[in-house]
């Protein structure tokens, strides 16, 4: 790094000071706070972008977003160049840039870096930043601070790419620098173009014309509402009817979305007992999880609800049926039986897992956070990874692609229009509905809607797949969060001592019973997770847990 290079730092670092005393970490997924101290921390993940990009030699994201927080907060991920999260290897430096207390500790930490990490300043490459933010009131102004950062890299070039969801974002950069057409029509027209030939590819013994056409999802008054009144429009065979697009003047994450739906599992608001026995989804504040529902039919606000799981078992078994027509009948020389894989986290409802076990797929466990799951999910041909909040997507690997390709070509000249074709086309056109980049509501909500036409079921009839175990989820406010040390895949508490044996014997007193605590990385609070065979025993097992973590590490105690 030249003179001229930490002068332009040091000058631009001077115009964003942290607040006074400022604390942040990356986290489960990105920097969130509330939206007024956040100034500083934009502008200097726009630096860290943009050395992210000269280090990988590729474009790189930046997302404004708080996702499913309450709309005065904001918050900031970064898109690595395979367009999945940042590389955890990153992390902590992100920490240390987002708390330096001024420009000259600023510059001191970035000049180490750069140098530890031998990254290039030779002007060979030029970083490129695509910029995305959703519909937060305070993303405009976050958004300047965050390209000055970009541009506080000489030669830096930062690209607004305006209003999107936060799958969109990552879906550009994965293309981008994969050199594929990249721009959000061209997203717009992959998923589209992927959703129809699913539905032309429906076996005419379906029963598809029993199932409702209509979808009415709850938009979260975020930017997922907005987009699919884009997509709705270019569909045909499905009406989709968007409720909170934020246009009636609702606020962002209250009272709707798929955070409220899933854990307060009631109806969002604008769906009542008149929405009865229709199939609904919602979509959260950034439109990367997606969940169904539907209203019960009593004039209760309670919900019947279809979470990740059961979009993840829906998935499943569709694969599994495309996978065994494939691989029952191999014709040709060209033979593969695919790898396939199921990735949960402990949040995922025992009967699920149950239930994915019993199909015979390999079922493994990751820690909390899409980057677990993810990476874990890229070891399969085909890996399938959805956290119980409606986080989730499929994964091809390139390897399997290339064969499936191969195959279909095979298939196509031996024995066009057959159901081995089928089915090899059937996976491809998934491959390219479903984003390989991260989980994505949108296309996660077209690839279900395809599937339940195809099975010819309606949603009660997918909801049947398996029944959820009573569950209940609370959070506990303590002095320090990170006093809670957890391991395998945070099913077990090491740290403070004694904890773990203590909710082992709440855990014994009830049936099916299951519990585990874990620190949020998004909040500070503990999260108690609790699931028995009935709701009464789920509720109590949540709160011993929950007087239990507050006696171990309570507000008062240290
Ligand atoms: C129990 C739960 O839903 N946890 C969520 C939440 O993380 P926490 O670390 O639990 O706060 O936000 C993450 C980011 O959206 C998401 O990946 C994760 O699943
Ligand atoms: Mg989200």
């Amino acid at each position: 790094m030249d003179v001229m290079q930490r002068s332009n730092l040091l000058e631009s670092a001077c115009l964003f000071p942290p607040p006074l005393g400022l604390k942040l970490s990356y986290g489960t997924a990105g920097f969130r706070a509330d939206a007024s101290i956040l100034q500083s921390t934009m502008f200097r993940m726009g630096i860290l972008a943009a050395l992210r990009s000269l280090k990988t030699h590729s474009v790189i994201g930046l997302m404004i977003t708080a996702s499913h927080n309450k709309v005065s907060d904001n918050g900031v991920k970064i898109a690595d160049p395979c367009g999945g999260m940042l590389s955890q290897h990153w992390e902590p430096f992100s920490d240390q840039l987002a708390n330096a207390p001024d420009p000259q500790t600023l510059l001191l930490l970035i000049v180490e870096f750069v140098k530890k990490e031998n990254i290039p300043f030779d002007g060979a490459f030029t970083a490129e930043i695509l910029l995305g933010r959703d519909t937060r009131p305070s993303g405009e102004s976050l958004l300047e601070a965050a390209k000055q950062g970009v541009r506080s890299i000489v030669g830096a070039v930062a690209h607004d790419m305006g209003i999107l969801t936060t799958p969109q974002l990552h879906w550009m950069v994965r293309a981008r620098n994969k050199g594929l057409k990249a721009t959000e029509s061209d997203y717009f027209e992959q998923l589209l173009s992927s959703f129809r030939c699913l539905m032309d590819l429906i076996p005419n013994e379906s029963k598809m014309d029993e199932i409702e056409d209509k979808l009415i999802v709850d938009g979260a008054n975020g930017v997922g509402g907005e987009k699919l009144e884009v997509i709705k429009k270019m569909l045909s065979g499905l009406v989709i009817e968007v409720h909170n697009t934020g246009k009636e003047g609702g606020i962002l994450n209250e009272g709707v979305g798929a955070d409220f739906v899933q854990k307060e599992k009631v109806v969002p608001h604008g769906f009542g007992s008149n929405h009865a026995g229709i199939r609904c989804a919602s979509l959260d504040g950034d439109a990367d999880r997606l969940v169904y529902f539907s209203v019960a039919s009593n004039s209760s606000n309670k919900i019947d609800l279809v979470d990740g799981d059961k979009i993840l078992s829906l998935f499943a078994v569709f694969i599994k049926e495309q996978l065994s027509i494939l691989e029952g009948d191999m014709k040709g020389n060209n033979n593969y039986k695919a790898r396939l894989g199921v990735v949960q986290t402990a949040y995922a409802n025992g009967a699920s897992t149950d239930y994915l076990k019993h199909l015979g797929l390999e079922v493994v466990l990751t820690p909390t956070g899409v980057k677990y799951l993810h990476a874990r999910a890229a070891q399969y041909d085909i890996g399938i990874y959805f956290e119980a909040n409606g986080h989730g997507t499929i994964l091809f690997s390139e390897h399997y692609l290339s064969w499936l390709e191969a195959k279909h070509t095979e298939l196509s000249s031996i024995s066009q229009g057959s159901e081995l074709q089928k089915a090899a086309l059937r996976l491809l056109a998934v491959s390219k509905l479903i984003n390989q980049a991260v989980g994505d509501a949108l296309s996660g909500l077209l690839l279900v809607e395809a599937i339940l036409r195809h099975m010819g079921w309606s949603i009660h009839n997918w909801n049947e797949l398996y029944q959820d175990l009573p569950s209940r989820q609370l959070k506990v406010k303590v002095a320090d969060r990170t006093a809670v040390v957890t391991a395998n895949a945070e099913t077990v508490v090491m740290s403070p001592p004694g904890l773990q044996e203590a909710i082992n014997s709440e855990i014994a007193k009830c049936i099916k019973g299951r519990s585990f605590v874990r620190p949020s990385g998004t909040e500070d609070v503990v999260r108690v997770y609790a699931e028995a065979s009935t709701e009464e025993e789920a509720d109590s097992l949540a709160n011993s847990v929950a007087e239990l973590v507050d006696r171990f590490l309570g507000v008062g105690s240290t």
